[in-house]
């Protein structure tokens, strides 16, 4: 296995035309590798495609053009074992009502074809907080309970890829805690490299060592999350003077506006304009400063700016 978990080449999916809809060109010519022991997040607006490239890395749905190799091994060359190293946990809560978490992880396990000797299902029942639920019908487990059931079953064949649906897409602070500790300790522990779609980019930022930004089918941003949120050169400086004052006269490439509580705020590109001498210009207006905040960039403005300027691309 060489250094990534998945290689993605020239990858397109076209949906067929169905009565009114004409086709749909869902990705154009995606290129992506993931590296092996990551946690890589895939992100963008609604529609962007994200779906879709999980769905054909799954084996869900079936793609029109390119090439994809998951853990070595090619779809069309090798689709068992690429299959097989791959677990995907989806967004929709598609539990049997009748079964028990054993008897589901049982029943998966069987379907991958993993024999009892080698199953571990208490193992899972144990990592996913469900022990004393092992043997309660389905239709009785909370929403958070399912969800965390549908982490075991993706586990049960112990693939290398684990690929999460948006896995905390509204679940309460309490259990995304849960299953984010389940799924860093699986990536620290087992080397597991995780794959996640996620609306909450304070979660991405957080979580993901390395990121793409989808839009309209196409990867338009592949980086280091550091990197990323490094590319964005804009800083803002909050200062809360002293008396109620008027905005003072500022360097050239200094933005200044005054908030309604009578904040003064600046911003510049930090590469041109050094904090201090945005500071030192509004102490030579002879304003007193009680307080001072400055706001970084994140994830959200890359990602608003990074859509937003290709739009037009469509
Ligand atoms: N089965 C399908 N038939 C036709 N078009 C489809 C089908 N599935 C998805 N699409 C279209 O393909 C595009 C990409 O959809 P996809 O579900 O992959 O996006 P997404 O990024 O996952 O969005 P979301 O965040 O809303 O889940 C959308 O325009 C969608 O309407």
């Amino acid at each position: 296995m060489g250094e990534n978990a998945i290689e993605i080449e020239g990858l397109t999916k076209t949906y067929a035309a169905s009565g009114s809809q004409p086709p749909k060109q869902a990705l154009k010519g995606v290129n992506l590798d993931i590296p092996a022991g990551s946690i890589f997040g895939l992100l963008g607006p609604n529609g962007a495609g994200k779906s879709t490239l999980i769905n054909i890395l799954a084996g869900l749905v079936v793609k029109t053009e390119g090439r994809v190799r998951i853990w070595g091994f090619d779809q069309d060359v090798n689709p068992r074992q690429s299959r097989a190293s791959i677990g995907v946990m989806p967004q929709e809560l598609n539990i049997d009502p009748f079964f028990t978490p054993r008897a589901a992880l049982e029943v998966q396990a069987g379907l991958y074809g993993v024999p009892k000797s080698q199953r571990v299902t208490d193992r899972i029942l144990k990592a996913i907080g469900l022990e004393d639920k092992a043997e309660a019908y389905a239709r009785n487990l909370s929403g958070g309970m399912r969800r965390r059931l549908l982490l075991g079953k993706a586990l049960v064949h112990r693939p290398q890829v684990l690929v999460l649906d948006e896995p905390t897409a509204g679940v309460d602070i309490e259990l995304r805690q849960m299953l984010w500790a389940n799924i860093r300790r699986l990536n620290q522990e087992q080397g597991t490299t995780i794959i996640l779609t996620t609306h909450y980019l304070e979660e991405a930022q957080e979580m993901c060592d390395e990121i793409a930004i989808i839009n309209h089918g196409e990867v338009i941003a592949r980086d280091t999350t550091s990197a990323l949120i490094g590319r964005m050169d804009a800083k803002t400086l909050v200062i809360h003077p002293e008396d109620s004052v008027a905005l003072p006269q500022m360097p050239a490439g200094v933005d200044s506006c005054q908030r309604a509580d009578g904040a003064l705020c600046f911003t510049y590109r930090r590469s041109e304009i050094a904090t201090g001498a945005v500071i030192e210009a509004v102490r030579n207006a002879g304003i007193v400063i009680r307080d001072i905040a400055t706001q970084e960039p994140d994830l959200e403005d890359v990602f608003v700016e990074l859509t937003s300027e290709s739009k037009g691309a469509a």
